[in-house]
């Protein structure tokens, strides 16, 4: 049996990089983390040859070649943040995570021109490209990350024919993987009712956290009470064993690091097995390494790590069970977006669109109209089971578009794509855009089917049997806050207008202000946060003209986005007087310009107020 407090298995660190102190300078990280470039030669020889098993060949390689140059970069990263948290370089990490994100798609678009301008014909020619493809398979079989390696495969070749309305699939097709098993990124480290201080400095050394600490026993004591209090509910006895699961990864994002696992405790006769989810949050401050908070609870978790959020940078490379690990502890959130949280994001889009092929297929359901008001610049559609809403945006909005101008269906999907890319600050909902998406045609209601059909919308045809999608936006579903408000109890509705302040000023704080108040914008999750998920009109802060009223101009007077402050109340539209009294209470600052503009100051002087992503009342010091 496990010795108390002893790791069950052959102790080292969770990765054996070194951890240099010095802050890199802006040109070694971008030295560390720039791709290489494509292999010219191959490129040489597959323009030239005329043999087409020689094509088919020369093509896989050249592909493969640049997925490896992206995936070396990508892998480099979690190393890279783990140092920056280190040398406390806040900057780079900031960085690293622009970086990473950009990633995939630059190392696709440093490779599409140069195969269009050598091989015009290639993207046409499918006898080559199925050829190229099993000899792909063929090169990747075996490798962990095959699946990583096909869906990048497919992102070219969809990059390659995006001018035309061809779908390639979003699937992991013949290179998909058998389920990950979570015991393969997990560390067992046994221990004995009530854990000890011991115990949790073990669980920081065996995860390679060695220091230097600030208060490393004072951490580790109050970090065991909070777990004995986090304990309690489940009755546990003094003696009972206990295994405390740790992921073998660092978890690395801005200012922050953290160790995620779960505390189980065995069938007692009395009792059955229980558990609880574990996430210890690091930080490293000016006098060394503090633990600053302990979790236990999943949907704080979930709160930290919210796919609106920068993502972690996991130094563990098995994507798939951390994935999945994270799922276990994180239940109420699917497990797709659990990729992108902690960077995967282009395979979270592939697993969240078998998500939404496997909700369909389980269910029966339709995808119809989301609940809630019509959109007058998307359709929204859902099926009731599923974790997501699909949207498109209109060529046109409709007749009851707010605003005199609609800046066009391209100008929305950046808009889309900016959220996307920036660090949401922890309260707008991530969009994952796909583009040339096939769905059956029997996935549709009748009336949705007839109105994506017929409002004269350019971006989506009828192919026999398939709807084809020039752009499809998928979003984590929400339940619209009008419809919140009006089921929901007195006090959830209040703590929901409460809630939505909070989410303007994290949005501000990102410099992202939603120029259309109306509070329809925004839905309330499982865990009952609120976020902002409708982005048309969607402004920079920075360039928000804030007036107060009076004086003129009248808004209307004046060029460029401009924003009364005194205004934002009824805005907002929320019929119920006693929750607009708990929104102006809990939040006057808002409507006032003196907190708009000391917000634009902040942001111009690239001061980025700091978002909190856990409870104060979780940390451990307040
Ligand atoms: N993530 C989501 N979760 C739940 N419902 C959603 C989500 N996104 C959109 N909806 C539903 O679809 C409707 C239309 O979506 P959205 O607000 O994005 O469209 P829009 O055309 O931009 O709206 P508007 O006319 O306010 O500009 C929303 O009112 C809401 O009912």
């Amino acid at each position: 049996m496990d010795e108390p407090g002893r790791c069950a298995r052959t102790p080292a660190t969770i990765d054996s990089m070194t951890t240099p102190h010095q802050p890199l300078s802006a040109s070694d990280l971008e030295a560390a983390t720039r791709i290489a470039e494509p292999d010219f030669e191959l490129l040489d020889a597959l323009i030239r040859t005329d043999d087409p098993d020689d094509q088919a060949h020369t093509l896989a390689r050249v592909a493969l070649s640049a997925f490896d140059n992206y995936y070396a970069v990508s892998r480099r990263i979690p190393a890279l943040a783990k140092a920056a948290f280190y040398a406390r370089d806040w900057p780079a990490t900031v960085r690293l995570s622009k970086i990473r994100i950009g990633l995939y798609t630059a190392c696709i678009d440093q490779l599409v021109p140069l195969l269009k301008a050598g091989l015009p014909e290639l993207a046409n020619d499918e006898k080559v490209w199925v050829r190229a493809e099993a000899e792909l398979l063929a090169a990747i079989a075996g490798r962990y990350e095959a699946d990583f390696a096909f869906a990048f495969w497919q992102s070219l070749r969809r990059k390659l024919v995006s001018d035309e309305w061809r779908p390639v699939s979003y699937d992991t097709g013949p290179a998909a993987r058998p389920p990950a098993a979570i015991a393969a990124v997990v560390r067992t480290i046994a221990a004995t009712l009530p854990i000890q201080p011991e115990v949790i400095r073990n669980v920081l050394d065996a995860a390679g956290f060695t220091g230097p600490w600030r208060d490393l026993d004072g951490d580790a004591a109050l970090a065991a009470a909070a777990i004995e209090a986090a304990l309690e509910p489940l009755s546990p006895r003094a003696g009972e064993t206990a295994k405390i699961e740790i992921a073998e990864s660092g978890f690395f994002r801005n200012r922050g690091a953290c160790l995620v696992g779960r505390i189980r405790l065995r069938d007692r006769g009395d009792m059955p097995p229980r558990n609880i989810p574990l996430l210890v949050a690091l930080l490293n401050e000016d006098d060394g390494l503090v633990v600053d908070a302990v979790l236990c609870d999943s949907d704080e978790l979930q709160f930290a790590f919210s796919s609106t959020l920068a993502n972690y940078h996991a130094t563990n490379p098995r994507y798939h069970e951390l994935a999945r690990l994270l799922h276990e502890l994180m239940p109420k959130r699917p497990l797709g977006t659990q990729y992108s949280c902690i960077g995967f994001h282009h395979l979270g889009k592939v697993a969240v669109m078998n998500e939404i092929l496997t909700e369909h297929r389980r269910s029966k359901e339709k995808l119809a109209t989301a609940p809630g008001f019509k959109g007058t610049v998307a359709i929204a559609f859902t099926m009731p089971c599923s974790a997501y809403v699909l949207k498109i945006i209109r060529d046109h909005p409709t007749d009851d578009y707010k605003f005199d101008y609609f800046d066009g269906l391209d100008a929305v999907l950046r808009k889309y794509n900016l959220v996307h890319e920036i660090d949401r600050a922890g309260s707008m909902l991530d969009n994952i855009i796909y583009s040339n998406v096939k769905l059956a045609r029997t996935m549709f209601a009748p009336d949705l089917l007839d109105e994506l059909l017929e409002a004269g919308i350019g971006t989506v045809t009828l192919e026999r049997d398939a709807l084809v999608f020039r752009h499809l936006i998928v979003q984590i579903k929400l339940t619209p806050l009008p419809l919140y408000l009006t089921t929901a109890a007195a006090a959830d509705a209040r703590a929901a207008v409460i809630n939505l302040g909070d989410c303007i000023k994290n949005n501000a704080a990102a410099d992202i202000f939603n120029k259309d108040l109306d509070g329809r914008n925004y839905g309330v999750s499982r865990i009952r946060k609120v976020y902002l998920f409708d982005y048309d009109a969607v402004e920079q802060l920075t360039e928000v003209k804030v007036r107060s009223t009076p004086p003129m101009p009248r808004a209307e007077d004046e060029d460029g986005v401009v924003f009364r402050p005194a205004q934002m109340l009824e805005g907002l539209r929320i019929d119920d007087p006693g929750l607009r009294r708990a929104f102006r209470d809990a939040h006057p600052e808002l409507m006032q310009p003196d907190y708009w503009e000391g917000m634009q100051h902040a942001l111009r002087a690239g001061k980025v107020p700091k978002v909190m992503n856990y409870p104060t009342s979780r940390r451990l010091r307040r």
